[in-house]
């Protein structure tokens, strides 16, 4: 498969693996300056529960033809997925995924039993039904037999790890993704047992040895360096090389935000969730489970195909007329309200047009995110600027919305696959051995207005009547 060797220009390659909810990503990039040579992508299967060999037949397909001269390559996978081995490394039941919101009430339980302030102090978030504790207590509880089988638990990006370097008996991983699991604590740097046995009610399993940012996991049966991978969201951190005051809102499956800091975060509201990042640094993030979907949804709703959502969202003006969406249509976790669904509110005959349902989409998922932001003000960031990025940021109305509905500055980095090439830079880091990464280029990145003051009113207006709906629903 792959072989040791240089691209056409003469510059050694890495590759780097974007492992993420919808798709497998591969970018294969110069070692020395970070440019796009070549990308694959293979789609994975629907569903919240997935068997990793699904995985690795979109990797398969994803990269073929396109590694044979990486001299190195990285994963980073979407975070918090339970992928439970037995003692053979043969996979126990299909990988339950960070958006399978069954182990809800295990959430609650552990949270009721140890109480969220002392979960946010030792691992820096508290419990959802995303986190990996959290399924592993769903699973010791529903399938015991098939607890009683397992050996070790790996994270999605740490089983392709151990595929690539054909270790999965010595599995790895790094801080990054570690920190999802709920039982790593991104203050200390070292694993919680006794959390991940108390979820589990047996033993604690065996979980994957945490190596350093630049570190090597393996190398492929052809040679090339295998790093320690990453969560998606710490892949996109180092693949857009962010700086103090940026703050990224990724719109894919999931709609995250999220910053460096450079000092670990609790949060026992269990808004923010105190991540480390791929760097040696800490990513505080907040995240919502409906975000590209809800565009897509209501695109299928209407009847239209994702260019023509846009010119309707585009044509409607700030507010969209008094309609308002919850846009909680895989239930939430950001606020947690893992069995909502949506709600859409504020139709009048005059007002229930098209455009208007498109643009109240629009902004009823961003203001998911605006909320974010506030949440990781509150935790002492600095917010001065958004990227935005992930597949929905290609939406124009999006990009209108964006900087009405966040009253910030907002910039749409050039189109990249940025957790991809987040990989494929630690990638070069662990093959070059050095302190720090290498430093690559990022393309120019365009620049959207800022909100002006007629924008922040219309903003201000949109995020309360979204609160005011949320609280009148929900009661959050
Ligand atoms: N122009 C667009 N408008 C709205 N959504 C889009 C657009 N282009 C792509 N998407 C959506 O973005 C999502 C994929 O984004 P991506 O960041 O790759 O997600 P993930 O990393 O979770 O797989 C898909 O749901 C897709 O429909
Ligand atoms: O659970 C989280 C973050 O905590 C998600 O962001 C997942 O990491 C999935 O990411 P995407 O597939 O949506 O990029």
């Amino acid at each position: 498969m792959m072989h040791q060797g240089v691209g056409r220009s003469g510059e050694p390659l890495v590759a780097g693996v974007d492992l993420s909810t919808q798709a497998t990503k591969v970018v294969v990039c110069e070692a020395r300056t970070g440019k796009v040579v070549r990308d694959g992508r293979a789609p994975h299967p629907e569903g919240t529960e997935v068997h990793p060999t699904a995985w690795w037949q979109a990797f398969t397909e994803a990269s073929a033809g396109i590694v044979d001269d990486v001299v190195a390559i990285g994963v980073a996978g979407q975070q918090h997925g339970l992928v439970p081995l037995d003692e053979r490394c043969e996979i126990v039941r299909p990988a339950l995924l960070w958006n399978d919101t069954r182990s809800a009430r295990a959430a609650e339980d552990l949270v009721a039993e140890l109480g969220a302030q002392t979960w946010a102090a030792a691992v820096g978030t508290v419990p959802v039904a995303s986190l990996t504790v959290t399924k592993l207590r769903w699973m010791a509880e529903h399938e015991p037999a098939l607890a009683d089988r397992v050996s070790s638990v790996l994270l999605p990006h740490d089983w392709l790890t151990g595929m690539l370097t054909s270790a999965l008996d010595q599995p790895v991983t790094d801080r990054g993704d570690a920190s999802g699991t709920g039982y790593w604590s991104p203050g200390d740097g070292s694993y919680r047992k006794d959390l991940l046995a108390h979820a589990f009610g047996r033993r604690s399993p065996r979980v994957p040895e945490v190596l350093g940012p630049g570190d090597p996991a393996g190398e492929t049966r052809t040679g090339a360096v295998v790093s320690a991978g990453t969560g998606d969201n710490m892949g996109a951190a180092l693949g857009l090389d962010l700086a103090p005051g940026d703050v990224v809102v990724s719109l894919g499956t999931s709609g995250t935000v999220f910053a460096l800091s450079p000092t670990p975060t609790t949060d026992p509201s269990g808004t923010v969730a105190g991540f480390a990042d791929a760097s040696g640094r800490f990513l505080p993030l907040v995240c919502t489970l409906n975000a590209a979907r809800v565009l897509t949804a209501a695109a299928t709703m209407l009847g239209v195909d994702l260019a023509e959502f846009d010119r309707l969202a585009c044509a409607a003006p700030p507010g969209a007329g008094g309609l308002v969406l919850l846009p909680y249509l895989d239930g939430e976790r950001t606020p947690n309200l893992p069995d909502a669904a949506g709600t859409l509110s504020g139709l009048r005959r005059d007002t229930m047009t098209p455009e208007n349902v498109a643009r109240a989409a629009v902004e009823g998922m961003l203001c998911g995110l605006a909320a974010g932001l506030d949440a990781l003000r509150d935790v002492g960031v600095t917010v001065r600027r958004v990227h935005l990025i992930g597949g929905a940021a290609q939406s124009k109305a999006v990009r209108t919305a964006a900087p009405i509905v966040f009253g910030l500055p907002v910039t749409v980095p050039a189109p990249a696959e940025y957790v991809a090439i987040g990989a494929a830079r630690q990638a070069a880091w662990a093959l070059a051995g050095t302190p720090e990464p290498p430093a690559w280029q990022r393309e120019d990145e365009a620049r959207l207005a800022e909100p002006k003051d007629t924008d922040r009113s219309a903003g201000e207006r949109i995020r309360h009547e979204h609160r005011a709906l949320r609280r009148a629903v929900h009661r959050t």
